[in-house]
């Protein structure tokens, strides 16, 4: 199979999960996660704000910021190719509707509250498809390959649902790997 029909093919799965699936779900990875040592004792988190059918992460920030972490997530710069850091510490007031209807956070924010990449210590990355390996794709824009090749250092965590896990995916060369996935289920170890 294509990595593109692969990604369709799964991404039909995922659509097809009811909201209180997704909800019950995504609950279960946030509490694996919380649990994590990566995530507890870390304190600058990089996490992406979910949108359409990904694992919900709204629950998930709002824990974060009650730990008193170093919460940031990505604005998408599409002129560059790039996803920059935005600290937030109010998911209400910080976030509006951006890129593809994402929420991303304000404009006054993404001036006052950029944060460099090299300060985070964990990433949670969203995605289409994952593999036993630690192996993902996204949906084709390379930002997040991008955005943690530059950052080596920092522990990457996929989040994911059961039915986006496959044996093997077909990755290309540019396609970064990551140190654990967590699903609903389980919590796969990568081989970064
Ligand atoms: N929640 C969330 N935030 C994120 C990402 C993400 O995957 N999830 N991103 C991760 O990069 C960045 C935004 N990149 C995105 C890239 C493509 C599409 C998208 O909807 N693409 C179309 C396909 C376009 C095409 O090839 O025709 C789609 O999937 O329908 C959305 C976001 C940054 N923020
Ligand atoms: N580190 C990189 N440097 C330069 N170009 C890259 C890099 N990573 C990916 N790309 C380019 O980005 C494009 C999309 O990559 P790919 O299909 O792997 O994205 P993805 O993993 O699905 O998306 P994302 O990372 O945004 O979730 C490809 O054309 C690829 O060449």
């Amino acid at each position: 199979m294509t990595p593109s029909q692969l990604r369709k093919d799964i991404l039909g799965k995922r659509n097809n999960l009811t909201p209180q699936e997704l909800k019950k779900k995504s609950s279960a990875v946030r509490d694996r996660l919380l649990a994590m040592d990566q995530v507890r004792e870390k304190k600058n988190i990089f996490v992406y704000v979910s949108f359409r059918s990904e694992v919900m992460t709204f629950s998930l920030i709002e824990d974060l910021l009650r730990m008193d972490k170093t919460v940031t997530v990505p604005i998408t710069r599409t002129a560059d190719n790039r996803l920059d850091a935005i600290r937030i510490t109010d998911l209400e007031r910080d976030l509006v509707p951006g890129y593809c209807n994402i929420p991303e956070p304000t404009k006054q924010l993404c001036k006052q509250q950029l944060m460099s990449p090299q300060t985070i210590d964990t990433v949670l990355l969203p995605g289409s498809v994952f593999d036993e390996r630690g192996g993902r794709f996204g949906y084709g824009g390379g930002y997040y390959d991008r955005f943690v090749s530059k950052i080596p250092h920092a522990a990457r965590i996929g989040l994911a649902f059961d039915l986006q896990i496959v044996d093997k995916a077909p990755l290309q060369d540019h396609d970064e790997l990551l140190d654990f996935v967590v699903t609903e289920s389980r919590t796969i170890r990568g081989q970064r």
